[in-house]
Parts: structure tokens; sequence; C-alpha cells
């Protein structure tokens, strides 16, 4: 179920009057026994649409854990987490079909090193992720080049993953995350394997794409040299949000 506020725009992706993601007094226990910890301790959050946040922390701190929860890819023990105006607990009742149905079509992912499909070309890749995210009734195959221009990377849509240096993998993987028009997109150290300069590039492409696309965007960083491209700078400490 949705919020009352929530409509739906062309693509069927849920737009909300309110914050693209919301967590309210979220708490993340893991482990087992004696060794029980809060990976996220009473943490609240929001992020506006189009809003660029970065998480920065010490490492073990629960940066990964926030993007977890935020993405569906964790239940919280308690509080709770809205997405684009949708209680991830209702959808999560609905079952674990519904939820990834949820993810896909709605969340975008960018991981460390751009995770792409050895196999595929980077056209493939969107491909694949827009098919994997389309809704019902959805049957028109993806153009794959206006994204691939957006990230500098029309010129590489036939080469694989191999044949793409570090910055280009993740250029790819920042379109693919970008495929399904997702309302947040969740970014897990996008510039870990890359050099400074490329790092740079790869943080203002993903800052213009949260401008132009409205896309809210959370961004795990430990690389404190691309702090300037962000609208805000989060900090996280023993499982607990604060400002930086
Ligand atoms: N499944 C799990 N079982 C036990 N402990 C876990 C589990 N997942 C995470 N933790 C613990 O929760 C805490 C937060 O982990 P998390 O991965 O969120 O931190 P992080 O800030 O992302 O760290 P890093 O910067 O090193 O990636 C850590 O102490 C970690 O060891």
């Amino acid at each position: 179920m949705s919020t009352s506020t929530e409509t739906q725009n062309a693509a069927g992706t849920p737009a909300t009057e309110g914050p693209a993601l919301l967590l309210r007094d979220v708490v993340l226990e893991v482990g087992d026994g004696d060794g029980r910890i809060r990976a996220l301790d009473e943490v609240s959050f929001e992020v506006a649409p189009g809003e660029f946040v970065a998480v920065i922390g010490p490492s073990g701190a629960g940066k990964s854990s926030l993007l977890a929860v935020a993405g569906a890819l964790a239940a919280p023990t308690s509080g709770d987490v809205f997405a684009l105006g949708q209680d991830l607990a209702e959808v999560r009742r609905r079952g674990q079909g519904a939820l990834a149905r949820f993810r896909r079509q709605n969340l975008g992912f960018v991981f460390q090193s751009g995770n792409l499909i050895p196999a595929l070309t980077a056209a493939d890749q969107l491909r694949l992720a827009r098919r994997l995210g389309r809704r019902r009734g959805e049957s028109t195959p993806m153009d794959p080049m206006p994204l691939l221009r957006a990230v500098g990377m029309e010129h590489r849509a036939s080469h694989r993953p191999g044949q793409l240096s570090g910055g280009e993998r993740q250029r790819v993987g920042i379109a693919r995350g970008l495929a399904n028009h997702p309302g947040l997109l969740l970014v897990d150290e996008p510039t870990a394997a890359l050099d400074r300069q490329r790092s740079q590039d790869i943080v203002a492409l993903l800052a213009a794409q949260a401008k132009e696309r409205g896309v809210a965007t959370v961004m795990v960083t430990h690389d404190h040299d691309v702090l300037h491209h962000v609208d805000r700078v989060m900090e996280m400490v023993d499982g607990r949000l604060g400002p930086a």
C-alpha cells in the first residue's frame, strides 16, 4: 500500500511530495547471542528528491547496514523505513517477490567496482537491468544509448567489462543503476578502485545525475576529497548517524 500523497508518473515510478527516503528510529541488530550488536542505533534520516548526501564514518560504523536497510535488502529490527513514500515493512509483508520487484523497479544500486556481468556488453548491462525492472504492460525494448551518452560511455557500448578501465566500468555501473529511472540511488564506495581524477569525475557525474533526474542519492564513501560535490555530509559512528 502507498501513502496518501503518492501518485504515479508516466513511468509508473512512485512520486511523493515527501522525502525520497525516510528512516525513523531505525535499529538494526546483527549477530547472535553475546556477539549481538547494534549496527544501526536509533537512526533517523531524510533525503529529499534530487538531494545528494554522502555518508562517511570509520570502518564498521554501520554505513553498509544503512544502505542495506534503505535499499530493502535488510529488515530493521525496529523503526520505520519509507522509500519513495512506500513503507518497506508493508511491501515486505506482501512477500519477497513484491519486495524484489519494488527494489528493481524503484531503486538503483551502484557498487564499489561496477559489479558488472563479465559476459555482457555495456549496452546489454543496461538492457538487462531495464528488463528486470520493467513494469507490467511495458514491452518496448530499451535504447541504452541516451544513458550511455549521459555517462560519457556511448563509444564503449559494445565493450565488455574486461575491455573497460576501472573508471569506465564505474560509469557503466552508474548508467545501469539509473536504467529504471529510480527515485532513489544507493551508492557504495564508488571511488574505491579509482585514482584521484577519476574519483572526482565519477562523483561529479553522480551529482549531475541527481540534479538532472531528480534522483535522491545516498553515497557511502571513505573519500573525503569528493565531498564538495554533495549537498550534505552525514557521519556514522558506532551505528549512530548525525551531521558531519
Ligand atoms: N551479518 C552480520 N553478523 C554480525 N555482525 C555484522 C553483520 N553485518 C554487519 N555486522 C557488524 O555490524 C557493524 C556495522 O557493519 P557495516 O558493514 O554496516 O559497517 P561499515 O561502516 O559499512 O564498515 P566498512 O566501512 O568497513 O564497510 C560492524 O561491526 C560489523 O562487524
